[in-house]
């Protein structure tokens, strides 16, 4: 059994934490608020994050993260996307020994467009771990935290880390995969979060299951032609992490996207919705940085450029949604259609 750090006590770090605990292994869960920690230590619960849930006597919170990392094999870091810099640079100053790096973070960086992996390889000196692992798929805390049977996968170019990751995670409720594909899943990770917006908002304007459908699909399609266009693997995006996330993400009820979708449908401000959430709603600013990246790249992503002019320009969304059905006609099958055919047909 190993001791392993996970960085940042929210709803999913401490549904991670509680599947390392399951596993045997002995779980310290950083927070960056002292009071925090205190309070899950006192109570055994973290009911800011995860409501009713139970967590182990021995599941400890830290907030002095030089004592959280001591002598850890691992350390996952679960934090919104804004906080993955300043949290790396504070482990640059106390990270002193060889450690696998595994992040559950989805989203992208605006301005920069730099992925997770990116922005941490950035921060944090490689030899210190090597290549970074994800840890991504379709999987809510809130399901993960009560046992429910969920799939993910663990991605990296190294191998033997995922491998690594794969069995520290994985029993008989939390099925790990591996890939090594990191573009393609930390893309899909990341920009399935727009596409769940726009579910929640087609949900919220009233449209019914058809609509559903055609976003997801075509959510889909133009997430495959960037993620393509950039060198991801078109098969990335029809496995667990790319349509299995995205689904997930536009239907459960737990989504934080869609929840925000949903309410901007029904007239609030986005920043009355991000202030009642409490929790990270990943697709804002995803939105944002897929929208300057699209139109940097030239690929066309109607969808997405719509929730982002909902979102940042204050579009009507009804009017939106006409846009998107009146667009010139075209066949269906586009570039990643083709790909992956091609590769079919190589088998
Ligand atoms: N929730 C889920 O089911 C899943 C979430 N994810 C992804 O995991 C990532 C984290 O999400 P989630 O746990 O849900 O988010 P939450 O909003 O539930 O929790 C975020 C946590 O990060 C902490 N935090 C915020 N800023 C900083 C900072 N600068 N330094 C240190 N800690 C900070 C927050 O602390 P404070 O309490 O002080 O705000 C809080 O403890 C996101 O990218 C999300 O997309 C992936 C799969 C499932
Ligand atoms: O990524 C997730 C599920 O796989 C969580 O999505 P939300 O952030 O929309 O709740």
């Amino acid at each position: 059994m190993e001791k392993v750090a996970v960085l940042g006590a929210g709803s999913w770090g401490t549904a991670l934490a509680m599947v390392l605990h399951q596993n045997g292994h002995e779980v310290r869960l950083w927070t960056h608020d002292e009071d925090h920690a205190k309070r899950i230590n006192k109570t055994h619960q973290n009911s800011d994050y995860l409501n009713n849930i139970q967590l182990p006597q021995d599941l400890v919170a830290y907030s002095d993260l030089t004592k959280a990392i001591d002598q850890v094999s691992a350390i996952v870091l679960v934090l919104p996307t804004k906080a993955i810099r300043p949290v790396c640079q504070q482990l640059k100053g106390v990270l002193t020994h060889q450690v696998t790096l595994i992040h559950g973070t989805k989203g992208i960086e605006p301005d920069t467009f730099k992925r997770v992996s990116e922005m941490i390889e950035e921060e944090l000196p490689k030899d210190l771990y090597g290549e970074v692992v994800v840890l991504s798929g379709p999987s809510h805390a809130e399901e993960v935290s009560v046992f429910q049977p969920t799939t993910v996968s663990a991605t990296s170019s190294d191998v033997a880390k995922s491998v690594h990751t794969q069995d520290l995670f994985m029993n008989e409720r939390f099925r790990v995969y591996t890939n090594q594909d990191v573009l393609g899943v930390e893309l899909g990770g990341a920009l399935k979060n727009i596409i769940a917006l726009g579910a929640g908002i087609s949900d919220g304007l009233g449209y019914g299951d058809n609509a559903k459908a055609a976003l997801v699909t075509r959510g889909l399609a133009e997430i495959a032609r960037l993620g393509t266009a950039m060198g991801a693997d078109p098969l990335t995006f029809v496995g667990l992490t790319g349509i299995g996330d995205l689904i997930v993400t536009s239907t459960s009820i737990h989504s934080r996207n869609w929840k925000t979708g949903h309410m901007l449908a029904k007239g609030e401000s986005l920043e009355e919705i991000l202030d009642k959430m409490g929790m990270v709603v990943e697709g804002v600013r995803t939105a944002k940085a897929a929208y300057q990246l699209a139109e940097e790249r030239k690929i066309e992503m109607p969808i997405t450029t719509g929730i982002y002019k909902i979102l940042f320009e204050k579009a009507d969304p009804r009017e939106v949604v006409d846009q998107l059905m009146t667009r010139s006609k075209r066949p269906e099958t586009d570039e990643v259609h083709h790909m992956l055919k091609k590769h079919y047909n190589d088998q």
